[in-house]
Parts: structure tokens; C-alpha cells; sequence
């Protein structure tokens, strides 16, 4: 038997050694949009330590002093740092007081905005050294600690005399490197402390180096006290100005206890594109976390920019955008609920400026009146929609229409709309994005409006037909019609329509230009292609040009007896059908229509020619 003692082989315990440089790099690299996270970090430490600070000691000083020049300090009045913690948090990197139950500071957790414990590092991304100098104010007795730390991982850890820090708080002193001082020169200091910092509940004052104080930060507007209501609205429209740039349409004031979450939606007063997704800005505590964060909100929602102070979403790590996870999900569904409720209180409260937002959104309530019944129920009465009585809205429409037609593209709405307009048809145009789908949903809101797409049958359905004697009048102008226009996949009838100005119509639909297109193609090939093409074949859908027996020039046409002139004017008024539907023409088509125009002017000619009359004149110096 083997002896165990002696098969064993032996282990040597190892600790990872972490290259401080690569992790810098990574940061400032991959995980933060640019070096100016630094002061964010700065300030955010800054703030945790005063939160830390007040929650044991409450009334004691809660400042923040950023000192800009050669080098750069943040003085804070926070908790400070014993020598044992700066051991315990320092020196080890991903340590945080604010995450685990760290005894002492465990009553305050979730009042903290840091947890990550790599916050200070960011510091490394715009100088070679930290210089940490603090004092305790758990331990008023215990000496200043100064702690310095270099890039490369070094760091050393000293006491120093009392009036080094003769307050209870921290400073942290950076000396920018060359390629650092972009982020770290005056102007640019106060700017990023007032972006970062404009919302922190404690004071924070940028000092320059000539020794003049500015305050960068206030209470969130929507906080504030406000003379009147009317004094409220303008100075919130005021912060939206600063903020995003436009005066707001309205303002929607945000207030979820639940997920201890204040702010205020900006409704913009001009249209923005659906895909747009808006950017909001999002506090976390105070601090700003970030400017577009579009995921705030559900998609719809993109005629509003918020901006809201929250302490229950999360960041990630690079704290630059929201974690995706239930709250979050919870907090968007939330926010959205009260921006519909806005909506649809307007209706009842405010009607004007309803009008004036759906002048404006129109396009955005429709998308999402498409996935909101009670939305769709409270506004589609006051959602415009062009029809053959004008943009009207569709309860008007339905009014004057119980069965409402709804064209499938808007060239068959303008190709078809005066001539259903003057049959008496209510057609909607079904060709812009959304208003098909909530023609079509009307009918579950109003019972008694029956909806349907409107079809070339329709129409000729309630086109006149002529009485037996014209159209026997017209039979050789109409053979010869047929026979040249069924070339084209197109039947050709006689009826009585108005406006009477219009010689023809050409009836025809985006499926059945498909389907006739692949029918093309199956003839055009052979093998595979028109075996598979064939088996798709149903019968092929054929259009259909409608003469105008009212129409003096078609009347005129029908009695043409010259075989070469009714080709050249069948195909002149297919042509001219045609180019009313607006839709592009295939090679085909447009050598029928040059043909046409080229056959009409060389009749013109002939019969200038042939014509009898006075010989012009030469001219002079001929
Ligand atoms: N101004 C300060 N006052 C007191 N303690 C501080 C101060 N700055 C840093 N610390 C201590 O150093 C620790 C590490 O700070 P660091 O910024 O690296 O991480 P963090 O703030 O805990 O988390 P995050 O990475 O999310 O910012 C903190 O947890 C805190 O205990």
C-alpha cells in the first residue's frame, strides 16, 4: 500500500499581484467615457464621507471645497479616515466602507452612491500621485493620517502634527500630469464640478487660484420654493432652457416615493422623430450619473426630456449609465403611467394645450395609442387624419361615414380620393405610418363604424355605368382600347364619374403590381426559377383604367375612326392615368408614354399640315 503521507504532493499558497498600471488603463480606457470621471469620483467620495459624518453626528459642518491651481484639492467635513481604515480601504483595491456590513458605518448604508471600492483610482487617469491627508471624526483624538499612493502601486502611510488637518475631514491633493492638465484647469474644474455636482445636497464651492469662491451647486428646482404656481413654471421652464435648450410645452412633475424618485418631464415643443431615442438626465443622490440615459423611460415616450434625482436605481460600475435590472423596469413602467395620466388629464383639464401637443406629437401619440387601449380610447377623438373631407379627426369622420374605407398607401389615396369623394365614399389615407392600424382599430371603440381597405371594386362599385346606346357608341374605340391596354395586364371600362375634368382612372393596387411583376419574371426565365416562380402563381390580379364618359375629351375619343390616332389616344390616356398614381414607371410604361406623346405631336403636325388656312408669312431677313 502506498503511503498517503508520502503520495502528497506539496502546495504553496500564492496572493495575486495586480499591475496597478493595466488597471488604470483599462479604466480610463474601457470603462470611463473620458478622464473627467475623476472629479465625479472626487466629489462622490467627498459627499458619501459627509453623508457618513452626518448620519453619526448630525448639525456637523457638511462642506466641499475644490481648490483649483498647480494642484488640485477636495476638502471635504465628511467622517475622515482613522489610520486603521486607511489601511483597511486604501490599501486594497475593491474595498469600499459603503458596500459590506462594515460595523460602524452599517446604519448608513444605502445612503451611500459608491460601493465598488475603485473610485480613487480614476484619480490615476489625470495624475501620477494621490496624496489623501484626513481626520477622523469618529476618533477626534487619533493623529492626521496621511496616505500617498503612486500609479504604480506604491504607496506609503504617515502620521502627521494635528494642525495638518485641524478639522475632522479629508483632503485629497492630485498633481495633474502633463497630459492631465487639460481636465484639471480652473474653467474646466468649475464646469465639470457644476455638471457633476450642480444637484448634491451639500455645499460645493469651486476656489481658483486667485482665491474667488464659486458655489456650482443648488436645490433641484422642482424642490425649491416657489412664490406661485405661475413663478414655478417659469422657473422650471428656465432649467429646462440650461438644461436641454428649449422652453418647454409643458412640465409634468415626477415623484415616485416608492423608488425615492423626484424630477420633472419636459415636453418639447417641436416634433422629434420617433427613433429618437431622448436622452434624460439622471441623478443618483445628487450626482449626476448620466445626460442620456434613454432608458429611463418606455420607448414611447419620446416627446419628453426628464430630469430626476433617484436613490434607488443602480449604476454600473463605470457609473455612467443605469443597470438594466427589476427596478429599473419597475421605475420606467412607473414613469411612464404618469406621463399618460398627463396625457389624457389634459383632455379633461386643458384642452388648448392638448391641441397644441398633438399639433405638435400627433405621430407619437399614434404610436403609442397602437399599444394602449385606454389611450387610444381617450385621444383617438382628438387624432387628426387626412380623409376625403379633409384632416378631420376620426370621430368627426365617423360621424358623417358608418362604413369608413382606408386606402392601403397614400399615391391610391391621392389617385382615388376625388373620385370617392365625389361618389360620396368617406376614404381615410392609410398610407401614413400607423394611421392604418387605428382606422382599422375603430370599429372595438365606436360599434356601428365598420372599417375596411379600400379596393378597386369598391370604387367601381359606385361608379355610374352608361346607358347601352353610348356604350355600343364607343364599342370600336373600346375593342381597340382593350386590345392595346390589355398588354399591360389592364382591363379598360366606360362609366360615369366626377370630377368631370377627369378623362381616367387607373385602378390599381401595390399586391396586384406584385404579383404581377413575379408573374413577369416566371415567363422571363426558365428552369428552377420558373418552376418555383410558377408554383406561386394565383390568377394574376389585373388593373383597371376607368374612362370617363363624362369627360369631353374622352366622349370625343370614343368616335374616332382612325385605327392609328385611337392607339395613340388610348395609350396618351392610359399614360396620363398613369402618371397620376404617382408611382414609379417601369421601361415599359415609360416607352408607351413617350410613344404616346411622340404619336400626339406627330398628329398634331400632320393635321397643321393638311389643315387649310392662310400660309404664314416668311419672316423678315429668312
Ligand atoms: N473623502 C473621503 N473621506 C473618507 N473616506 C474616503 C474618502 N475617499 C475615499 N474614502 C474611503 O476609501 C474607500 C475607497 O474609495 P473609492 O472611491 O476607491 O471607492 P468607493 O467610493 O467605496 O466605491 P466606488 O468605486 O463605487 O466609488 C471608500 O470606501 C472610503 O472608505
Amino acid at each position: 500500500m502506498p503511503n498517503p503521507e508520502t503520495s502528497h504532493t506539496s502546495h504553496t499558497s500564492h496572493t495575486f499581484q495586480v499591475d496597478l498600471r493595466g488597471l488604470v488603463d483599462l479604466l480610463s480606457h474601457h470603462l470611463y467615457s473620458s478622464p473627467r470621471v475623476y472629479l465625479r469620483e472626487l466629489l462622490q467620495n467627498a459627499t458619501d464621507a459627509i453623508t457618513a459624518r452626518q448620519a453619526r453626528f448630525p448639525g456637523a459642518p457638511a462642506t466641499i471645497t475644490v481648490r483649483t491651481g498647480d494642484t488640485l484639492t477636495v476638502t471635504d467635513t465628511g467622517i475622515g479616515l482613522s489610520e486603521a481604515d486607511v489601511h483597511t480601504f486604501l490599501a486594497t483595491i475593491g474595498r469600499s466602507s459603503k458596500r459590506a456590513a462594515e460595523g460602524e458605518l452599517e446604519a448608513a448604508r444605502g445612503d451611500f452612491i459608491g460601493q465598488f471600492g475603485i473610485g480613487l483610482l480614476a484619480c490615476f487617469v489625470v495624475a501620477d500621485e494621490i496624496t489623501v491627508v484626513s481626520r477622523s471624526a469618529a476618533q477626534p483624538d487619533a493623529p492626521v493620517v496621511e496616505w500617498r499612493g503612486h500609479s504604480d502601486g506604491r504607496y506609503t502611510i504617515r502620521t502627521l502634527p494635528s494642525h495638518e488637518h485641524p478639522e475632522p475631514g479629508t483632503t485629497v491633493r492630485l498633481t495633474p500630469r502633463a497630459d492631465g492638465t487639460e481636465w484639471t484647469r480652473p474653467d474646466q474644474v468649475t464646469a465639470l464640478a457644476r455638471h457633476y455636482g450642480g444637484l448634491l445636497p451639500y455645499e460645493v464651492t469651486v476656489v481658483d487660484p486667485g482665491g474667488s469662491a464659486d458655489r456650482v451647486n443648488d436645490t433641484p428646482p422642482w424642490e425649491r420654493r416657489h412664490g406661485s404656481p405661475l413663478a414655478r413654471r417659469e422657473a422650471l421652464a428656465e432649467h429646462c432652457r440650461t438644461a436641454f435648450g428649449f422652453v418647454p410645452l409643458d412640465t409634468i412633475d415626477l415623484d415616485l416615493p416608492a423608488a425615492g424618485l423626484r424630477g420633472v418631464a419636459y415636453v418639447l415643443p417641436t416634433a422629434v422623430s420617433p427613433s429618437e431615442r431622448a436622452g434624460h438626465r439622471v441623478h443618483l443622490k445628487g450626482m449626476l450619473l448620466s445626460d442620456r440615459a434613454p432608458e429611463l423611460l418606455p420607448e414611447w415616450a419620446f416627446f419628453v426630456r426628464c430630469v430626476v434625482d433617484t436613490t434607488s436605481l443602480r449604476p454600473t460600475a463605470s457609473r455612467e449609465a443605469l443597470y438594466e435590472d427589476e427596478t429599473l423596469a419597475a421605475v420606467r413602467d412607473a414613469l411612464g403611467a404618469r406621463i399618460r395620466d398627463w396625457l389624457t388629464g389634459l383632455a379633461a383639464s386643458d384642452p388648448t394645450l392638448l391641441h397644441r401637443f398633438i399639433d405638435t406629437h400627433h405621430l407619437a401619440v399614434k404610436a403609442l395609442a397602437r399599444y394602449d387601449d385606454e389611450l387610444l380610447r381617450m385621444l383617438l377623438p382628438w387624432l387628426p387624419f387626412e380623409t376625403t373631407d379633409g384632416n378631420v379627426t376620426l370621430e368627426e369622420f365617423a360621424r358623417a361615414h358608418p362604413t369608413i374605407l382606408v386606402t392601403r398607401s397614400v399615391e391610391e389615396f391621392r389617385q382615388v380620393a376625388p373620385i370617392a369623394a365625389a361618389a360620396g365614399l368617406g376614404v381615410v389615407n392609410g398610407g401614413y405610418t400607423y394611421d392604418r392600424d387605428l382606422v382599422h382599430r375603430l370599429p372595438e371603440i365606436r360599434p356601428g363604424t365598420a372599417v375596411t381597405d379600400l379596393d378597386p371594386a369598391t370604387v367601381t362599385a359606385h361608379l355610374d355605368s352608361v346607358d347601352p346606346s353610348a356604350e355600343l357608341a364607343a364599342a370600336a374605340f373600346l375593342t381597340i382600347a382593350r386590345e392595346v391596354i390589355g398588354a399591360y395586364d389592364c382591363d379598360v371600362v366606360l362609366r360615369s364619374f366626377h370630377p368631370v375634368t377627369a378623362p381616367a382612372l387607373l385602378l390599381d393596387n401595390r399586391e396586384a403590381r406584385h404579383e404581377r411583376t413575379r408573374a413577369g419574371l416566371a415567363e422571363g426565365s426558365d428552369g428552377l426559377w420558373a418552376e418555383i416562380l410558377g408554383s406561386l402563381r394565383s390568377e394574376t390580379p389585373r388593373a383597371q383604367l376607368v374612362l370617363n364618359h363624362l369627360n369631353p375629351l374622352v366622349r370625343r375619343a370614343a368616335t374616332i375612326n382612325e385605327r392609328g390616332l385611337a392607339v395613340t389616344t388610348v395609350e396618351a390616356l392610359y399614360g396620363q392615368a398613369l402618371l397620376m398614381t404617382r408611382r414609379p414607371l417601369r421601361a415599359a410604361e415609360s416607352a408607351l408614354l413617350n410613344r404616346a406623346f411622340i404619336g400626339l405631336l406627330t398628329h398634331a403636325m400632320h393635321d397643321e399640315g393638311t389643315a387649310p388656312g392662310p400660309t404664314p408669312e416668311p419672316r423678315k431677313g429668312q
